[in-house]
């Protein structure tokens, strides 16, 4: 599992260099964060409707497409899902009830 996404993240780090003819990642690079966040939230709403009408083969493959694009947005601002993984293991044992009790302001 966790190979397959640094098998991703190394493979997205690379094509984002890519000519945009050649390449979905380095196409959708070269239209700017704001287009990739735009993507994300899209196959995002597709995993919900999957969802909501208990589509299960058909959440899997909006899934991917929603981690994918997440993994390419995360690697236009300089992170990687390692960043992610290391904030949600700092969650570890601290109920979600408690986290939103303690939190100021985001
Ligand atoms: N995992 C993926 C992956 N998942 C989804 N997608 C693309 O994400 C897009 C999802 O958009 P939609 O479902 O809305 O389909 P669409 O109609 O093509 O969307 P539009 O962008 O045209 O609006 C599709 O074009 C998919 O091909 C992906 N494109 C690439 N990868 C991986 O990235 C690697 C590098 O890809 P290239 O950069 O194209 O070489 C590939 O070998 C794969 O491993």
């Amino acid at each position: 599992m966790s190979e397959t996404i640094d098998r991703l993240e190394e493979v997205i780090r690379i094509r984002r260099k890519e000519s945009p003819k050649k390449s979905y990642v380095a196409k959708l690079r070269s239209k700017g964060r704001q287009q990739i966040a735009k993507k994300l939230g899209e196959e995002a709403v597709e995993v919900v409707i999957a969802a909501m009408l208990g589509k299960k083969k058909q959440v899997i493959a909006e899934s991917a497409d929603m981690m994918f694009h997440h993994l390419m947005l995360l690697a236009d601002m300089g992170l990687s899902i390692h960043d992610v993984f290391a904030e949600l293991e700092s969650r570890k044992g601290m109920s979600g009830l408690e986290e939103k009790a303690n939190r100021k302001d985001g």
